[in-house]
């Protein structure tokens, strides 16, 4: 990008030449075996243009200016590098960034300034300029807040290029014709696509043609979300060839951080063609149904839920002789009320079961504590009281708007329903959401769903066919099982967390592309210590991975504890925000605090998981008496700090309560973690 025109065209000839012959000659061209095996480079000029190539693809790695005083041999080595030197310390103990001397960063200046002139080669928009052209420091570009994270990216690329084995393990952009790269530099096309790896591709068209819907699975980072938008452009060749051009589909995330992610990789992958796709949360879809059928429902908070349930259960008159009554109400006073919410939700509302018969005889799956037939009926008339309370109010809850939704289309009053319809993350969606999105497609073979059960934080799981007759997947399953997210080192250490509160067991093959550090956990005793063990280690990885602060960011148990972290944050000087799943702007480059749940789907180079100090996830489990109960829920929350682990791309920081007796904040392995007190 910021070559001057002249020196464009010489490289542009020599990308042809590789083209058409990418094998060493002993000149221009030459094996760099002494450096890595695959590795070679080509001259232009005064330039070092450094590639790998494997039949059909030649990749090209990195282009370098060789001053008049250095020597081929030595630019090759400079080009290498090694990898991150501070970061890459494997035997456990006190990182140097620990000791409080490292509060004083050294200063590195930056190798040359930042003109207008360079900015505008970079194609950065002016309106930047007068922000960026005083910086003089990597830490000043590192840590500059009002300029946008991607901006600042470019920038830190060009000034200090990346060590050859972190280029490496970027992953790789496919180009179809080479004048692309020039109408990239030229700012007409505005990103490349990513190359999948041939099992991804397989999967892309995986089934289209088979009887029934598809179901991909794999681990947190496998490219499951990546497959089903491609799937999407594959859906629309498809389509397209059987003349159709009045194309429907719908893909829907399950929070809204992920739709506007997704319609940003849509928007490049077709072009054009977006205009055939919708996409929305699943949520959003049903609401939208709902008021087009002429309901506009007045949905209630989580809170006021609780607050009605709470009610419910004091007035309702439980039947039977003296000593049922007796029975039942000792039942719902045993369980949490977090329990019996997700009891009437997940099995009774989600399900639709609309007699006390139904839920009599109806499975449970994943429901770890066993309800026989009195304790169902107390269930029963709890939740009919609550369901009393909520029409005098003229309220309902999302369960049932889903449900109301799904009703509304299985009757036949929607007629315009979509040619195919892609599901993202699954493994939360309610049933009865679910069911919706089945009977919105046209073609049970038209729809596609992703889903990763260890990553299920909000219910227990379910099976497939329970939830509908039509998501049966028998032949048309398939796993995934590189992950190319994550390192190796954050990917089995995060693996070897959970393991208790696995609910699938399937993926006992696990590849990565990506090495790294050993991920660190620390106890700390108080709200200082935490700080200033957030603030080195975002420090330093910021600097070792030349990353600004967008690439980072802290996940937290509580909006509460979200908040204190992200003022503490600034106070000391590193910009951080806390920011709701609903108020999430993936592209600021300030630090991004947000909740453990709200991360789903989303990922970060750099990330901490902090905030558990006050937390009642390592002073109290929530009021229960049975041992099924607590089970069930440790694996929940198990799974959660899981989905916040493996969102992390390099490096991974986890801050826990020295104290803290909860299961929750123990199962790290000096095997997989870094720990220290
Ligand atoms: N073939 C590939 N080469 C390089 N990077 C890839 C490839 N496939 C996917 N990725 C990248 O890996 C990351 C994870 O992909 P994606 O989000 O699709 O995974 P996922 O399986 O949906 O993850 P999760 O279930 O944890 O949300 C993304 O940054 C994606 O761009």
């Amino acid at each position: 990008m910021a070559l001057p025109p002249k020196e464009v065209q010489q490289i542009h000839e020599k990308i042809k030449l590789l083209e058409y012959d990418p094998t060493p000659d002993a000149k221009v061209k030459k094996q760099l075996k002494h450096l890595h095996p695959r590795l070679h480079r080509i001259r232009s000029g005064k330039y070092r243009l450094f590639y790998t190539f494997e039949k059909p693809y030649i990749s090209l790695l990195a282009l370098r200016r060789r001053d008049d005083d250095t020597y081929d041999e030595e630019i090759d080595a400079e080009f290498l590098g090694g990898l991150i030197p501070e970061l890459r310390i494997a035997q456990p103990g006190v990182h140097s960034w620990e000791a409080p001397a490292s509060d004083e960063p050294a200063v590195t200046r930056l190798p040359q300034p930042i003109t207008a002139e360079l900015l505008a080669r970079l194609q950065i928009p002016e309106e930047h300029f007068a922000r960026l052209t005083p910086l003089q420091t990597e830490d000043d570009l590192l840590n500059c807040p009002d300029v946008p994270a991607q901006i600042l990216d470019t920038v830190l690329e060009y000034m200090f290029p990346r060590p050859i084995q972190q280029v490496m393990q970027q992953p790789d952009l496919q180009v179809q014709h080479l004048d692309d790269l020039l109408r990239f530099k030229e700012g007409e096309l505005i990103g490349f696509l990513l190359r999948l790896s041939p099992e991804q591709e397989k999967y892309v068209t995986w089934g289209m043609k088979a009887s029934g819907p598809t179901l991909l699975k794999g681990l947190p980072g496998t490219g499951k979300s990546t497959i089903a938008l491609y799937r999407v452009r594959a859906l629309i060749a498809e389509l397209r060839k059987q003349g159709r051009d009045d194309i429907r589909i719908l893909f829907t995330t399950y929070t809204n951080a992920l739709v506007n992610s997704s319609l940003q990789l849509l928007e490049q992958l077709l072009g054009e063609d977006r205009r055939f796709v919708e996409v929305q949360t699943a949520d959003r879809v049903a609401i939208t149904l709902l008021s087009q059928a002429g309901s506009a429902p007045h949905i209630l908070g989580d809170s006021e839920i609780n607050t009605l349930l709470r009610q419910a259960i004091q007035q309702t008159r439980f039947d039977g002789s003296e000593q049922q009554q007796q029975s039942q109400r000792q039942t719902i006073e045993q369980m949490s009320l977090d329990y019996l919410l997700q009891e009437i939700n997940q099995v009774i509302v989600a399900r639709q079961l609309h007699t006390l018969k139904d839920y009599l005889s109806a499975a449970r799956p994943g429901r770890k504590l066993p309800l026989r037939g009195i304790q169902r009926r107390a269930v029963w008339s709890v939740f009919e009281t609550l369901q009393q309370s909520l029409s005098r109010q003229g309220k309902i809850t999302w369960r049932q708007a889903r449900a109301m939704a799904e009703a509304y289309v299985a009757q036949g009053a929607y007629t315009r329903l979509y040619d195919a319809v892609i599901v993202d993350e699954a493994q939360d969606l309610d049933p009865s959401a679910l069911r919706l999105l089945v009977h919105l497609c046209k073609q049970s073979n038209r729809l596609f769903i992703t889903a990763d059960a260890n990553q299920s934080i909000y219910g227990s799981g379910f099976n497939w066919s329970d939830v509908h007759q039509d998501l049966k997947f028998q032949g048309r399953t398939a796993i995934l099982h590189a992950n190319y997210r994550s390192t190796r080192e954050i990917g089995e250490a995060a693996q070897n967390y959970l393991a208790e509160g696995a609910l699938d067991t399937d993926n006992e093959e696990r590849l990565y592309v990506n090495n790294g550090p050993q991920p660190i956990m620390r106890r700390i005793q108080d709200q200082h210590q935490q700080l200033q063990l957030l603030v080195s280690f975002f420090r330093q990885a910021r600097s070792a991975y030349r990353m600004s602060s967008g690439a980072c960011a802290v996940l937290c148990p509580t909006i509460k504890a979200g908040r204190a972290i992200a003022e503490a944050l600034s106070q000391q000087g590193l910009e951080a925000t806390f920011m709701t799943g609903q108020e999430l702007d993936l592209k600021r480059s300030c630090i991004k605090v947000i909740t453990l749940r709200s991360a789903k789907g989303l990922e970060f180079p750099i990330v901490a998981l902090a905030g558990f100090l006050d937390s009642a996830w390592h002073t109290t489990m929530p009021h229960t008496s049975s041992d099924e109960e607590r089970e069930e829920y440790l694996s929940l929350e198990r799974r959660t700090m899981f989905v916040g682990m493996t969102r992390a791309m390099r490096a991974l920081l986890v801050v826990t309560p020295q104290d803290s007796t909860s299961p929750l904040m123990q199962g790290f392995d000096r095997q997989y973690w870094n720990i220290a007190e």
